[in-house]
């Protein structure tokens, strides 16, 4: 720091509007007349580029106006850095109050002169001209409170764009979850599709819950068919039909799926050959049902079903192959029925 008794007598204000502040609650500069009784009280400091005067969070007892040169007060987060120029003056509240916290860093843009008050001065400026203390002191106060009423409306505002980029962040991640549950379900049915199913199993796997559970693989009977005979949209809505009745007859946890084409799975919680096959038979027999009933076009078809437990040490490949294998028989053998695989091994 470098205090110099040569007080500069007059600035060049950097702002046209400097001597109307009391207009301008923002503006921060003194007139000429206020400018002349400061400089006939306090000293002169002389500061460098890039010398920074103090800190955010420095006590101040001191005052600034600007003769020569520029300062900048940064009020640091993301609040806008003030620039200040001649006739310019900074750092009141610590006068007037005494070590008040500084609300920014000062440092010096360019190199230039500052004039220093301290309370002994500022006593003095008191006793020479209690008129224009008193102008200038309104003038500090509004530029406080007009700081203060500013600042409250930014985070005003900062509020409410976080409320805003909340809300829109809770709808992001709806349409999110909401499309994520989509790309797990078959369009026409409904049921899980084969991505929802796998998915599924991996949960399982994760959670350790494969054990106890019972497989049927179930396929549409001369599909085909129906779609010849009575129309694609026919046959979406046996297809439906058929979602209809897994949908009807899965629990809570077990899974409802549609492989693909005509060929769906059901995923029960079972731990005997009895249980799974009362399953299936449920499944042939509304099927049997719905059949009998003189529908045309027709709103269900018969069908197959190969049934297994399933082994908690394989994963799905496994299952489905044994499934398979008794689909496949049920399909040799005319289809419209139930077969049963055990958990032997599947000859090659
Ligand atoms: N309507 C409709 N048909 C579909 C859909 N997906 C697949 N298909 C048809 O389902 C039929 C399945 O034919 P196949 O695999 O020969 O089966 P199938 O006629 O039931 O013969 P089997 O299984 O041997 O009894 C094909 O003609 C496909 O075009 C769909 O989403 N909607």
């Amino acid at each position: 720091m470098n205090v110099d008794p040569a007080v500069p007598l007059a600035c060049e204000p950097a702002n046209q509007n400097a001597g109307t502040a009391l207009q301008d609650p923002e503006q921060g500069a003194l007139s000429a007349d206020e400018y002349a009784l400061f400089a006939s009280v306090a000293r002169v400091r002389r500061v460098y580029a890039g010398e920074t005067l103090f800190h955010r969070g420095d006590l101040g007892t001191t005052m600034y106006v600007i003769a020569k040169g520029a300062i900048e007060l940064d009020f640091g987060e993301d609040l806008i850095a003030k620039s200040l120029g001649p006739c310019e003056f900074f750092g009141e509240l610590g006068l007037l109050i005494g070590d008040h916290a500084r609300s920014a860093d000062a440092r010096a843009i360019d190199d230039g002169e500052l004039l220093e008050l301290r309370h002994e001065e500022f006593q003095r400026l008191v006793e020479i001209d209690p008129t224009l203390v008193s102008y200038f002191l309104r003038r500090a106060i509004m530029r406080v409170v007009f700081n203060e009423q500013s600042l409250i409306r930014r985070l005003r505002r900062r509020n409410q764009d976080l409320q805003s980029a909340l809300d829109s962040l809770r709808a992001t991640t709806q349409q999110l979850s909401r499309t994520e549950a989509l790309v797990r379900r078959d369009e026409l049915t409904g049921l899980y599709n084969r991505r929802g199913l796998l998915q599924h199993l991996r949960e399982r796997h994760r959670n350790g819950a494969t054990s106890g559970l019972g497989l049927l693989l179930i396929d549409c009977d001369q599909f085909k068919r129906i779609n010849d005979e009575h129309g694609h949209l026919i046959g979406d809505r046996v297809l439906q039909g058929v979602a209809n009745i897994l949908r009807s007859v899965a629990g809570t946890n077990d899974i409802a799926c549609r492989l693909g084409g005509d060929e769906f799975c059901l995923l029960v919680k079972a731990e005997t050959r009895e249980e799974v096959m009362r399953y299936a038979e449920f499944v042939i027999h509304t099927s049997h049902g719905l059949l009998q009933m003189p529908q045309l076009p027709p709103l269900i078809c018969p069908m197959s079903i190969g049934a297994c437990l399933v082994c908690a040490e394989g994963e799905w490949n496994d299952w489905y192959a044994r499934a398979d294998t008794a689909l496949y028989r049920a399909k040799r053998q005319g289809g419209n029925r139930v077969e049963w695989q055990d958990n032997a091994p599947i000859p090659a």
